[in-house]
């Protein structure tokens, strides 16, 4: 909590502010009791209007200032609060976007979506309950108790016995109310989970009729949310009432022992009202704590889950090494030197004793079964993993030794399943280099085959390209993805299987294309016809290279090489 609490630092003032106002409305709430014990005693009993009406208007123009006191106090709060909150889905979003992939996988996508939105939306509320009325609860508690003591030290005494017992009461509530809401927001991270896979799959959903038993699962995380709140709830409720037993206890004993002092004649009724006045205002005041406690369990929980996510280690940025960058050597080479990999918390390696090298502006074909780790070998490259074993030069120098900035930005990467955002579709070329012209988008597209596919669009590149691209077919988003990665002008441009949905004649332009591209090239296929116009071919089986060489090479020395070619009726049986 205190972590999180830390972005509170930069409106320490305004934050200070709204404190001090909401002590001006304390203290008018606690005087007033006086006031009234004074007109009372002075007042009304010796019949003496002036004196009541001289009191009752400083009555009124005090809680003038109270509610002005009250009204500035709730634009600072709640400016506060809102400048709190939009720094720390910030400070969030920028941490989720320095994770390392393994560290995605720690985390589901619903469970960071809710952290980001549900969790600190319960902080903030609780930042502006305090600013505006929190700390009114315990102060006035204290406050009440002091001022009960300046009025009648013996009848004070009854109202402070229990507040051993409310304490120790209040902070197992707190604890268990902090857990009880921690296992509310994992049902609502489960909750977000079902709607993200329902709605990304809603074309699957309708085409096998599965919207009765989608349904019935929403269904079943929804109501386990409602159960687990209930129960929450349901615990915390408790607070109230056990609140006000404990003080009306302490009243009825102020009243028993009050009333036997004004028949003796020992006190004035004025201190007693005064004191009723106190215990009443306490009692507001546990309620209100009650209903503040209740609050704070919640936001407790999503700090500690935020805290999670702020203080996640990010291995690859760790192992940056600060010693200077040798100069390049030859642009866009690569080698893999004796790699091997196992995915983190698994327990064999999915690629092992991998060798190989492409030199400057040549075309690497990989080929192997599915699952044989073809797109794993790709995301060693960017260090969106750290390799286990052995090492990846690029340009001459181990990855782990150029800056991560510097490396990403020598890859174009296209990944196996293409992903546009939302904007148009010159917006979405241009996100692999937001300060390319038009120019620069046009060539893209061209040598990505797709820019006369977008001229027929109606809005041509202004075209607004839908929620993750459904008004696009599967090959116009990959060419597109495929157009994003060409305007980076990378040195290696890495293309995960990325033409599987284009026809043959299309394929072929595409290749054309991008043999003048400067770039080294890595390309996953199955096909032996693209595998072909590369200058080597990897072939892996099991995360083992079990054929490297020329097309010709491979039919001579592999026999599941020419099996896949004998197959794909690329050569003759
Ligand atoms: N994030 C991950 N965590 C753990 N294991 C993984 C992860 N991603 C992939 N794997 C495993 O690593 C192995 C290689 O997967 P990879 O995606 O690299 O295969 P591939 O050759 O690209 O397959 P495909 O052609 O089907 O895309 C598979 O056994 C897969 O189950």
């Amino acid at each position: 909590m205190r972590e999180i609490f830390s972005y509170v630092k930069p409106y320490k003032w305004t934050a200070i502010f709204a404190l001090c106002l909401m002590l001006v409305e304390l203290f008018v709430e606690l005087v007033q009791p006086l006031i009234m014990a004074k007109i009372i005693d002075e007042g009304v009993r010796a019949q003496d209007q002036g004196m009541i009406v001289q009191w009752g208007a400083m009555l009124l123009v005090l809680s003038f200032i109270a509610f002005m006191a009250g009204v500035i106090n709730s634009y600072f709060s709640s400016h506060t609060a809102q400048s709190f909150s939009y720094d720390l889905r910030n400070a969030i979003f920028d941490k989720i976007q320095s994770f390392t992939l393994a560290a995605y996988q720690k985390f589901s996508t619903a469970s960071l979506i809710t952290r980001l939105t549900n969790d600190v939306t319960q902080v903030q509320t609780v930042l502006f309950m305090s600013l505006r009325i929190m700390l009114r609860a315990p102060l006035a508690v204290i406050g009440s108790i002091l001022m009960a003591f300046v009025v009648n030290a013996k009848l004070a005494l009854f109202l402070v016995i229990g507040a051993p017992i409310i304490f120790i009461f209040l902070v197992f509530m707190v604890a268990k109310g902090v857990s009880y809401f921690g296992r509310v927001q994992k049902r609502v991270d489960r909750l977000n989970r079902v709607l993200q896979e329902n709605l990304q799959a809603i074309r699957l959903v309708k085409a096998y009729l599965r919207g009765t038993y989608e349904a019935a699962r929403f269904d079943k995380v929804a109501s386990r949310l409602k159960i687990d709140t209930v129960k929450a709830l349901r615990t915390m409720e408790y607070i109230m009432p056990v609140l006000l037993f404990i003080m009306n206890i302490s009243l009825l004993a102020v009243l028993w022992f009050g009333t036997k002092q004004i028949a003796a004649g020992t006190t004035p009724l004025g201190d007693i009202v005064a004191i009723v006045n106190y215990a009443m205002r306490m009692t507001g005041s546990f309620s209100m704590f009650a209903f503040i406690i209740i609050f704070y369990a919640r936001a407790k929980a999503s700090a500690e889950r935020m805290a999670e996510v702020l203080s996640m280690e990010n291995a690859v940025e760790a192992t940056t090494l600060s010693q200077e960058a040798a100069p390049p050597t030859n642009y866009g080479e690569l080698a893999f030197e004796q790699v091997s990999f196992t995915y983190p918390g698994g327990d064999k390696p999915v690629l092992s004793n991998i060798n190989f090298q492409v030199k400057s502006g040549e075309k690497l074909a990989i080929m192997g079964a599915t699952g044989a780790g073809k797109s794993t070998l790709l995301q060693l490259i960017p260090r969106f993993y750290e390799v286990t074993e052995g090492r990846i030069l690029v340009e001459g120098q181990d990855v782990r030794q150029w800056s991560l900035q510097e490396l990403r930005e020598m890859i174009g990467y296209v990944p196996q399943q293409s992903l546009l955002f939302t904007g148009s579709i010159a917006d979405n070329v241009r996100w692999g280099d937001t300060q390319a012209d038009m120019d620069a988008v046009l060539q893209a597209t061209m040598q990505a085959q797709i820019h006369a596919a977008v001229e027929d669009f109606p809005h041509g590149y202004d075209t607004k390209v839908g929620q993750k691209g459904v008004n696009l077919s599967g090959g116009q988003k990959q060419r597109l993805s495929i157009a994003r990665a060409l305007l980076r002008k990378g040195h290696i441009l890495m293309l995960d299987d990325s033409t599987s949905a284009l026809d043959v004649k299309t394929e072929q332009a595409l290749w054309e294309a991008l043999s003048e591209e400067r770039a080294t090239m890595l390309v996953v296929t199955q096909k032996i016809r693209t595998a072909k116009g590369a200058d080597r071919i990897l072939l892996i089986d099991a995360g083992k290279v079990v054929a490297y060489g020329t097309h010709e090479e491979l039919l001579q020395t592999s026999t599941l090489y020419k099996k896949i070619a004998i197959s794909q009726q690329e050569v003759e049986e």
